[in-house]
């Protein structure tokens, strides 16, 4: 079997996204849907497997910009839409794919790629390590208490019609892409996707609900900033004891602590609800130092965004250490060997260089491991109780592991791409 490599035509995406559908399991996207992820779709960065005519392989890439340690927003490949034809899968495919997108990428001159996976086991040959975990919840609200801040009632909540606070609440939104490391900057377009409410996105709740957070302007003229926003539905539940309805959280930006309770608060206390539940939150959440019974939370981490620095002088400069390092890395990477070999990193907070060397190395790892650490929410210390970084010099693993974590907040991705 041979296949062939094209750039995706705007003619063929109905194919090659019904490719990918059914990889998934071919169930149909509402047409809002399907018509939001044509908008988004990158032509020009998206690549189709063809055999003859069929559609047998997609992969895309989005035009990211990721927000890295110390509040750089570098530019990233949103790697997305990969899929493989059943009928020709295990015959090397995704990894022809993998070849021709890591040199494109490189080529564009993306130091970092970025992506979700299907499953875990998939993307690490290719140089993917993770970086990011995030939170699922479900808050039992009938037990669980939470003591909100100072100031928490200094903070106004009204409803809101999603769309028509659509900007004010991206304006939050983009104030706090600079503020956690695996944010990224809002691409035009990528808003519609905050306001999907299809019956598959409602699947038996209320349609998206939103309420915004305000606080007076201070000026004196009886104005108001927005200040957080939390998108929601509810599933209501009568049970034999009662009502038991659940809140689905959507998204939740806050700038300030106060905001951040305030609206947790309003969630909490829903009347007719007995639960919150979300699938995504940081794992360094504020109201989990609020809450009386944190075992109540259900609370999972899981695997989300898995880095690959596709260039890695490039991808190590853009970035701050929260303490100072001086190391030389000995990077192994079979996949992308352009970026194999010595490379002398020496950075604090306030920037870094990073350039190739003939010295003696200190660590040696592979560019998954750094991808992992990369964002700052995997420590090198416990990649290398792992096994997965050699230290050859004694205090090195330590002094690197301190400079690359992320000791202020943990590295999150707000949505799936
Ligand atoms: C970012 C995203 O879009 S994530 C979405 C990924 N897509 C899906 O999950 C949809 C359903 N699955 C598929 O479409 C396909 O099975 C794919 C894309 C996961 C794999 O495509 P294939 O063409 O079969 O992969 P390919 O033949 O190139 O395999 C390369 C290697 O990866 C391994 N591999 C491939 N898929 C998997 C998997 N799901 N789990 C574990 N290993 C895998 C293969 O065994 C092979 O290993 P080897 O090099 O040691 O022999």
């Amino acid at each position: 079997m041979t296949t062939e490599l094209r750039v995706l035509r705007e003619e063929d995406w109905n194919v090659w996204y019904d490719n990918l559908l059914r990889a998934f399991g071919g169930v149909p996207e509402p047409a809002e849907e399907r018509e939001v992820s044509q908008a988004v779709t990158e032509y020009d960065r998206s690549i189709g497997a063809w055999d003859g005519a069929q559609c047998v392989g997609t992969a895309g890439a989005f035009d990211f910009r990721l927000t890295v340690p110390g509040g750089a927003s570098v530019p990233t490949a949103g790697v997305t839409m990969v899929s493989v034809a059943a009928t020709h899968r295990r015959r090397g495919v995704l990894t022809s794919m993998m070849r021709r997108q890591l040199d494109d990428i490189r080529s564009w001159g993306q130091p970092l790629a970025a992506l979700t996976a299907s499953e875990p086991d998939i993307y690490g040959r290719f140089g993917y390590g993770l970086a990011t975990h995030r939170l699922g919840i479900e808050i039992d609200t009938t037990r669980v208490r939470l003591s909100v801040p100072p100031g928490t009632d200094d903070v106004r909540l009204r409803y809101a019609a999603p769309a028509e606070v659509l900007d004010v609440c991206e304006a939050v939104y983009a104030r706090q892409v600079p503020e956690r490391p695996g944010m990224l900057v809002r691409r035009p377009g990528w808003e519609r996707a905050e306001l999907l409410d299809t019956e598959r996105h409602r699947d038996g709740a209320s349609p998206l609900q939103c309420v915004v957070a305000e606080r007076a302007d201070g000026d004196g003229g009886g104005g108001s900033d927005v200040v957080g926003y939390a998108r929601f539905r509810v599933k209501p539940d009568w049970t034999p004891s009662g009502a038991g309805g659940v809140v689905v959280l959507e998204s939740l930006e806050a700038l300030d602590a106060a905001a951040h309770a305030a609206l947790w608060r309003f969630l909490f206390d829903l009347d007719l609800t007995g639960s919150i539940v979300s699938s995504r939150r940081p794992v360094d959440e504020p109201w989990l130092h609020m809450v009386s019974d944190v075992r109540r939370c259900g609370l999972q981490v899981k695997d989300d965004m898995y880095v690959r620095l596709v260039d890695v002088g490039a991808a190590l400069r853009a970035r701050t250490y929260q303490a100072p390092v001086d190391v030389v890395l000995e990077v192994e990477d079979t996949f992308c060997p352009w970026n194999s070999g010595r490379w002398r990193l020496t950075g604090d907070a306030k920037g870094a260089d990073c350039e190739r060397t003939g010295d003696t190395a200190d660590l040696a790892l592979s560019i998954r491991e750094l991808g992992a650490a990369y964002l700052g929410g995997v420590s090198l210390a416990s990649l290398g109780a792992a096994g997965r970084v050699r230290e050859l010099r004694q205090g090195a693993l330590a002094e690197a592991s301190v400079g690359f974590f992320s000791a202020t907040v943990a590295p999150w991705l707000p949505h799936g791409f």
